[in-house]
C-alpha cells in the first residue's frame, strides 16, 4: 500500500469507530478483508488509527469530526503536508476542498472529555497540562527482566540477537523500554523462555516497593492475568496464590508462570480461606485505567462519570472483602493504574476510616511518563 493509501484507509476505519465498532474489532475486520495488506501495512494503519483516537479532539479541530477530517487533522499536527496524501491518486484520499484547505485550528483543545477536566487538574495540579499531553503520544514498550531466570544486561543481549533492542531504565532493576523491533518480541526466545515478561514500568517498580517487604505468603486478589503475580514472584520466595473473580482473567497464567519458573496457585473465591491469613495481600483493582489511556485511547472517550461512580463502588467494596484475609501485622496492598483522586487517595482515605485496624503506611503515585505508565499504590498495615 502507498502511505496515502494507509492514511484513506484509516480514515474509513475511523468512521467505523465513529458508528460505534470497537477499534480492535474494527481494524480486525479490515485485516480480513484486505488480504492484499502486509504486516508494515498493517502496523501503519494501526498507528494512523490509534494515534488519532489518542488526540481526538484536536485532530477534529484541526480537520473536521469525521474520518477524513480526522486524518487531515492528524497530518496537520505531525507537520505533513496534507496536499502530499490527499492527491487523489490510487487508493489514496480525494484531493481537498477549498472548504478544508481553509478550516482547522486546534487552538487550545484539550484531548479529554469535558466532564473529566476538573477533576483530573484537581488530581494533578501543576501536573495536568504535561500529563495531558503525554496521554497523546504513544506508550513506550516495556519489558520486565525475569530476575529469577536472567539479568538485564543477558537479557538485552539475547533480545538484540532476534533484532530487539531495549534500553535499561534508570533506577530499576528490571525495567527495559524497547527502542527496535517491538514486533518481535513475542517471536523470540528472550520472550518464549521467560528471560523477559512485558510489563509496564510503574507496575513494576510498585512491585519492587512490594518485595522489599519480604512476605512469605501472598494473596493476589484482584489477578486478572497475573503480572503483579509473575513480578512478585520473580522478586522474593513467597508462597504467590491467585485469585480473580471472573477465573477465566486467570486462565494464561498456568502458561505465563511456567515461562518464567514460577509457582502460581490459583484460588476459587472457596479456597481462599483455606490458605488464609496471608502476610500480602494485593488488589490490584479495577479502575479507569486512566494512566494508561496512551494504550487504550477509546476509553478514554468512552469512560464516563457515571462508569467511575460504579468503579470506586466496586474498588471500596473489594478492599472490604480482601481486607479479612490480611494477617496481623501483615500488608494489604491497594493498586490502580489511575490517575484520578477518587480511584486513588480518597478510597485509600475511605478505606483508612471504615477500618481503624489498619494503618496507612504510605502512598505513592507514579506519573504518566516515557518510562512508565500513570499508577497509584497505598499500603496498609494490619494494627489490630
Ligand atoms: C486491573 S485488573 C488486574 C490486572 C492484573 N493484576 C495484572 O497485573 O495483570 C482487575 C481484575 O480485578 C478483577 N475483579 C473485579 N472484581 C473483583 C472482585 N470483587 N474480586 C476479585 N477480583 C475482581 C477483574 O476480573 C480483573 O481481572
Amino acid at each position: 500500500m502507498t502511505p496515502a493509501a494507509r492514511y484513506q484507509t484509516a480514515a474509513e476505519i475511523l468512521d467505523e469507530i465513529l458508528g460505534g465498532v470497537a477499534a480492535e474489532k474494527a481494524l480486525t475486520n479490515w485485516a480480513r478483508r484486505a488480504r492484499f495488506a502486509g504486516s508494515k501495512d498493517r502496523a501503519a494503519v494501526r498507528d494512523h488509527v490509534f494515534d488519532v483516537l489518542r488526540q481526538r479532539q484536536s485532530c477534529a479541530a484541526r480537520g473536521g469530526p469525521d474520518g477524513r477530517g480526522l486524518i487531515l487533522g492528524l497530518l496537520r499536527g505531525d507537520g505533513i503536508d496534507p496536499d502530499t496524501v490527499f492527491t487523489g491518486d490510487g487508493y489514496g484520499p480525494a484531493v481537498l476542498s477549498e472548504a478544508e484547505r481553509e478550516a482547522g485550528d486546534a487552538g487550545d483543545v484539550l484531548d479529554l472529555p469535558a466532564w473529566i477536566v476538573a477533576p483530573m487538574r484537581e488530581a494533578l495540579g501543576e501536573d495536568f497540562d504535561r500529563t495531558e499531553h503525554a496521554l497523546r503520544e504513544r506508550a513506550p514498550v516495556m519489558l520486565r527482566v525475569n530476575l529469577a531466570k536472567s539479568d538485564p544486561a543477558a537479557a538485552r543481549a539475547a533480545l538484540a540477537d532476534e533484532g530487539v533492542i531495549a534500553e535499561p531504565v534508570a533506577g530499576s532493576a528490571t525495567a527495559l523500554v524497547v527502542t527496535e523491533g517491538a514486533r518481535r518480541i513475542r517471536l523470540g526466545r528472550a520472550y518464549l523462555d521467560g528471560l523477559v515478561e512485558l510489563q509496564d514500568g510503574s507496575s513494576q517498580a510498585a512491585v519492587a516497593a512490594l518485595a522489599g517487604r519480604a512476605p512469605a505468603r501472598v494473596l493476589d486478589y484482584c489477578a486478572g492475568g497475573g503480572g503483579k503475580s509473575l513480578a512478585l514472584a520473580a522478586l522474593c520466595s513467597a508462597e504467590i496464590y491467585a485469585h480473580d473473580a471472573d477465573p477465566a482473567r486467570m486462565s494464561d497464567l498456568p502458561e505465563r508462570a511456567a515461562r518464567a519458573g514460577a509457582d502460581i496457585t490459583r484460588l476459587d473465591r472457596e479456597e481462599i480461606a483455606g490458605h488464609a491469613p496471608y502476610d500480602l495481600v494485593i488488589c490490584d483493582v479495577p479502575c479507569s485505567g486512566s494512566g494508561t489511556w496512551r494504550r487504550t485511547p477509546e476509553m478514554k472517550w468512552r469512560f464516563s462519570e457515571a462508569d467511575l461512580a460504579a468503579l470506586v463502588q466496586t474498588q471500596a467494596e473489594i478492599l472490604d472483602e480482601a481486607a479479612a484475609h490480611v494477617a496481623p501485622g501483615g500488608y494489604l496492598a491497594y493498586m490502580t493504574c489511575s490517575i484520578l483522586a477518587e480511584e486513588n487517595e480518597a478510597q485509600a482515605e475511605g478505606f483508612g476510616a471504615r477500618h481503624p485496624g489498619f494503618a496507612l503506611r504510605g502512598t505513592r503515585r507514579w506519573p504518566v511518563s516515557a518510562s512508565g505508565d500513570g499508577f497509584f499504590l497505598a499500603q496498609f498495615e494490619r494494627v489490630s
